[in-house]
């Protein structure tokens, strides 16, 4: 069995992301997902160094890091779609090895385009999708989660960047999956797009689905994510929540060079564009 996870005390009032943290402190951490002593070598080339860490089950995880870090190889390993060179790796209490195939059951992941079929509407392709897991989905209860309902019978290339976003983490969660992964899932979003998709995310966790999620916008990773890790040279170089990292920064002697306003541009745009799903 893992061990008991020891909870440092906080103070909550400093909290800037109140909800994640009471969300994540009232929760009894159980790994869901345990990477021990991962390595992966393409040829020469070591891009994954020996990282060790767990998810735990119903937070939101970040992968975190520069470009080339070793984040997609260490996602794709964990979803068994990449060979490992060495390491162990537990998903739900499946090992890659030996269980792949339960692994795939219990996991969604968000598709590239090229994997949705350009003659097929959204209706048709959840069906299609449902039929691949044998699950009987109704396509416009999954299009409703993700406020796509009017685009029921319109082609995936149709849609807007946040639609497809959209429609790419619905199609995640046709199996029911006990963990989703979504690989830089706002990536080209415009803010008010990003925003509606940080809330579908947070509503998919606090339904019980496990997120691993990585992303280049850090602002995003503190209001989203419980727990980040931050990857870097293919070696994890600090795991933690967003709060603590900033504290434990703080409490380094860091500060900042400029004084911040109290709204940026971003909130400009979001206070002129309003906030409803749309785009
Ligand atoms: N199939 C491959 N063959 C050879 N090298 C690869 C392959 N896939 C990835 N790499 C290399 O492994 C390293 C890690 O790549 P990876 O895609 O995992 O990084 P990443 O952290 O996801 O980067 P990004 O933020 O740019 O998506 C990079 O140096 C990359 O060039």
């Amino acid at each position: 069995m893992f061990p008991a996870v020891k909870i440092p005390s906080i103070e909550l009032k400093n909290c800037k992301n109140i909800n994640n943290l009471c969300h994540f402190y009232s929760m009894e951490k159980q790994p869901i997902i345990s990477v021990k002593n991962l390595v992966k070598n393409y040829g020469d080339f070591e891009a994954v160094r020996d990282i060790s860490f767990e998810v735990y089950e119903g937070e939101i995880f970040g992968l975190l890091g520069p470009n080339g870090a070793g984040k997609t190889t260490t996602l794709e390993i964990i979803e068994t779609l990449r060979d490992k060179t060495s390491g162990e790796i537990i998903v739900d209490g499946f090992s890659v090895d030996t269980n792949a195939e339960s692994i795939k059951q219990r996991i969604g992941v968000q598709l590239q385009a090229a994997g949705y079929y350009p003659n097929l509407n959204l209706s048709e392709l959840i069906e299609l999708f449902s039929g691949l897991y044998g699950i009987n989905k109704k396509p416009l209860e999954m299009l409703e989660m993700v406020a796509l309902t009017d685009k029921a019978k319109a082609k995936y290339k149709q849609l807007s960047g946040g639609q497809k976003q959209r429609f790419s983490i619905a199609t995640t969660l046709i199996n029911n999956p006990r963990i989703i992964f979504l690989d830089e899932p706002t990536t080209g979003l415009d803010p008010q797009a990003r925003r509606n998709l940080w809330d579908l995310i947070i509503k998919i966790r606090d339904s019980g689905t496990t997120v691993v999620i990585t992303t280049h916008y850090m602002d995003e990773a503190e209001v989203l994510c419980d727990r980040v890790a931050f990857v870097d040279g293919g070696k994890i170089v600090g795991i933690d929540t967003p709060d603590n990292f900033v504290d434990k920064l703080v409490a380094s002697g860091f500060e900042r060079k400029k004084e911040v306003k109290a709204a940026t541009l971003e909130d400009v745009f979001i206070d002129l564009t309003g906030k409803e799903w749309r785009g």
